[in-house]
């Protein structure tokens, strides 16, 4: 099966190239070619089991973790393949940032959950660091929520707080492609539209990827979609035209919930 697969037409951040990941026997990511628009939202749509998040998590070296994973191919952020060992890992995750689905505070103060990765990254003399926390949190539309409780536990704020903690966590390194995987799954709808109007507000400064299951969700926030069936690329383009004018019966059959 061959992917319809549109090259966005703003400038790529990331190239991914004759992609296949294995988990054991088991391949899970087939031959995904595409490119990640900068600047720009990336949605990733698809049944259950498609391979969304096995995509995401390759994008971070996130695999690496278990020894019987490999990802074959590239993906090439800079014009440096990410994949291979060379590129040191840490430095790889500075880069691409990743929030998942169910908030993940640190269990500690909301200012160290944001301090604890930039000290991993850089030394700042203490003002620079306040400064740098101040702004993570300004720019997830926290710091007003949060200015006068910074030491009190990131633990004890409400769910859709964490998760925009969460998303200032990685916001703070200043990565350049941030990825999200459902990251409004386990949040009510008030905190879910405040986290997709962050995930707009977002783009302006990084390139975003979102893996999510609500079709609404990946229609208003992002700029291109992918389909994903399998762990093939079925058909990746303008979300306008994956959403009105899908180009494959597959895609129609999924957005148009005849899928199964
Ligand atoms: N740790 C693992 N070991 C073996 N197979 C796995 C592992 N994790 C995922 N898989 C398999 O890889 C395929 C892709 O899974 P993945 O979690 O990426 O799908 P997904 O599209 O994100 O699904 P969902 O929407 O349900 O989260 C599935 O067939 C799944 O069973």
């Amino acid at each position: 099966m061959s992917a319809v697969a549109e090259t966005p037409q703003a400038p790529a951040c990331m190239t991914v190239k004759n992609l296949d990941f294995y988990y054991g026997k088991f391949k899970a990511i087939k031959n995904v070619n595409m490119e990640i628009a900068k600047n720009k939202v990336t949605a990733f749509i698809g049944p259950s089991g498609c391979g969304k998040s096995t995509l995401l998590r390759i994008f971070n070296r996130m695999f690496e973790l278990y020894p019987e994973q490999r990802a074959e191919g590239e993906i090439l952020l800079d014009g440096q393949n990410i994949l291979t060992s060379k590129e040191d890992v840490a430095l790889v995750r500075a880069k691409i940032g990743m929030v998942f689905q169910k908030p993940t505070p640190f269990p500690m103060s909301i200012y160290d959950n944001i301090a604890f990765g930039i000290k991993l990254y850089e030394k700042l003399p203490k003002s620079e660091l306040d400064d740098r926390v101040e702004w993570a949190l300004t720019k997830t539309a926290l710091w007003g929520e949060v200015k006068d409780k910074l030491q009190q536990s990131g633990m004890s704020l409400s769910g859709g707080q964490q998760q925009r903690l969460c998303i200032a966590r990685g916001v703070a390194i200043k990565p350049e492609v941030l990825l999200l995987d459902e990251p409004t799954s386990a949040l009510d709808p008030i905190s879910t539209a405040k986290v997709e109007e962050l995930v707009i507000e977002l783009k302006r400064d990084y390139t975003v990827a979102i893996v999510t299951h609500n079709m609404q969700q990946a229609a208003r926030v992002s700029d291109y979609t992918a389909y994903m069936y399998l762990g093939e690329l079925i058909e990746f383009g303008e979300t306008n035209q994956i959403f009105l004018k899908p180009k494959k019966q597959e895609t129609e059959d999924y957005i148009t919930g005849r899928f199964g």
